[in-house]
């Protein structure tokens, strides 16, 4: 579940850079109060009150409609208890740390734009995690306004390199690459190890270090969900901050369809409650961001955006599952084709040798007796003498047609060559087969055939029928069982035609 050790001479540079950012006094102590497995809401608001400012907004937090809860209250104490321990530990991190690390004038420079996106992915996060029940809120918020603090690291240990690398590249994939390249290291990395220098809880260096680099994080599945807010809060910023909305929301669509993607109505949901939930926000964090009418406008055009881009999505799906099943249609039918004799439609010799192997080991398995029956036209060499060979097709097919009405599902009936049909008749025995063969015979007898305008004919066939696995009659082999059918035809034939004949 850890990330890939961080190169040692790179920790040891980040490890005595005079310049890292730091945590006040107060601020660390809450991270460790955060560690400790019973907490004292008195030690708290106690620890709490050693900071006014950090008072104030807690108790700003506790009525503030934005975290769900509308009462009123101006004591820092009961403030603590309508928040609830978990809430206000985490709410007096993000504060403490957004305020120690704004607080140095050397690293503001510059650094608008990026606590402007820590921010918005803060409440972006936030409002992920309601949306989709991804874990506890504020933690979602802390996780989402820290994820991207490695950045502020590599700039306070990198000072002259960095801006150059944030200012080549064009987005937050090409950021990290970059920083690889360059620093062998990224931010995510650097990230997640100075939060678990200052001891924040484990949940969120993993989250940060996983967002930035998947492969090498193997990471626990009851975070997954929580991991993929924290990814894509910083997408739903960028939609926010980026001057191209179009490819902000684009990148930010993506990035959702990646993990476990949320429906287009949810992502316009959050899109609209992080714009509502600006203004407070700004009050809290004292941080101006737009003017409402500019981040209206950004959230139409992205929600408008977002909608289209899921219209168009649905779109190619239902066609590639248009395409998907026509194609299967179309592969079922071609194998069907190639299974059948084009001029009869009864099957071919090649799938009745697949499936009379197969209909005869199964039946061995199951001890189920199988007839095989062979049928032939008679004289029906002067059929196609007297009336050509079209007329000789019409016969052989009205032919298969009349057997093939005669039978049940399982039968399977196959052109085994010329004028020779092969019927299989699983679960049968040799006497069935025989009334079945008989059955089939006088039927074709008086079936009529149109062999010219106005003139038709009548034909008759003889059969021939062995069985397997029907009280002694056992052919051990495959071959035995054709011989037998075969002979039994041979001797219908020479017993005068138009008759059934069965092995003994
Ligand atoms: N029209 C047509 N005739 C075929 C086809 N396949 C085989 N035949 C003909 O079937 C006839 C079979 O003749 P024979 O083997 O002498 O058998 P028969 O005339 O039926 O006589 P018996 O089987 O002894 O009753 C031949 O004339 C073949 O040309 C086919 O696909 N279409």
């Amino acid at each position: 579940m850890e990330a890939e050790l961080m190169k040692p001479e790179i920790e040891e540079l980040l490890r005595f850079c005079p310049r890292l950012p730091t945590l006040s006094g107060v601020a660390l102590r809450i991270v460790k109060m955060a560690r400790e497995p019973e907490i004292d809401i008195d030690q708290l608001a106690a620890l709490i009150s050693k900071d006014p400012a950090l008072t104030v907004k807690i108790i700003r937090a506790a009525n503030s409609p934005l975290l769900g809860r509308a009462q009123r209250t101006r004591n820092l104490q009961q403030a603590v208890m309508l928040l609830g321990l978990n809430s206000t530990i985490t709410l007096s991190l993000s504060f403490s740390l957004t305020n120690s690390l704004k607080r140095n004038e050397s690293q503001r420079q510059g650094l608008e734009h990026f606590w402007r996106r820590c921010l918005l992915s803060a409440l972006a996060c936030r409002e992920l995690g309601r949306q989709c029940k991804a874990g506890a809120l504020e933690e979602l918020f802390l996780a989402g306004l820290l994820h991207e603090i490695g950045v502020l690291v590599l700039a306070s240990v990198f000072p002259e390199r960095y801006p150059a690398l944030l200012d080549a590249s064009s987005n937050h994939e090409g950021l990290i690459a970059q920083e690889r390249e360059h620093l062998a290291t990224d931010h995510g990395e650097a990230g997640a190890w100075i939060m678990r220098e200052w001891g924040l809880p484990d949940y969120i260096p993993l989250a940060t270090a996983a967002i930035h680099n998947p492969q090498a994080m193997d990471t626990p599945e009851s975070l997954h969900a929580f991991i993929a807010c924290v990814g894509l809060s910083g997408y739903i910023a960028d939609i926010y901050l980026e001057t191209d909305t179009e490819s902000a929301t684009a990148s930010a669509a993506s990035a959702n369809e990646c993990g476990p993607a949320l429906d287009r109505a949810v992502l316009s949901t959050v899109l609209l409650q992080v714009a509502n939930s600006l203004p407070e926000i700004e009050e809290l964090f004292e941080m101006s961001f737009m003017s409402c009418e500019q981040v209206n406008g950004i959230t139409d055009e992205a929600r408008e955006l977002l909608v289209m881009r899921y219209l168009q999505l649905l779109q190619h799906a239902s066609e590639a599952d248009r395409k998907a099943s026509e194609l299967e249609r179309t592969a079922v039918q071609l194998q069907e084709m190639a299974r059948r004799d084009p001029l009869t439609g009864a099957y071919n010799r090649r799938y009745f040798d697949e499936m009379l192997s197969q209909r005869f080991e199964a039946a061995t398995r199951h001890q189920q007796p199988l007839s095989l029956g062979f049928l032939d036209l008679d004289h029906f060499k002067m059929v196609n003498d007297r009336y050509g060979h079209q007329a000789g097709d019409v016969v052989l097919a009205g032919v298969a047609k009349a057997i093939s009405s005669r039978l049940r599902g399982d039968d399977f009936l196959a052109r085994y060559g010329g004028e020779e049909f092969v019927l299989l008749l699983p679960n049968t025995n040799l006497e069935l087969a025989q009334r079945i063969l008989e059955r089939i015979r006088a039927h074709i007898e008086t079936e009529e055939h149109t062999v010219a305008p106005e003139h038709m004919i009548r034909i008759t066939l003889s059969a021939g029928a062995a069985a397997h696995m029907d009280g002694s009659r056992i052919s051990n082999k495959l071959d035995d069982l054709i011989r037998a059918a075969d002979r039994a035809l041979y001797l219908a034939k020479r017993q005068g035609r138009n008759r059934v004949e069965v092995a003994e």
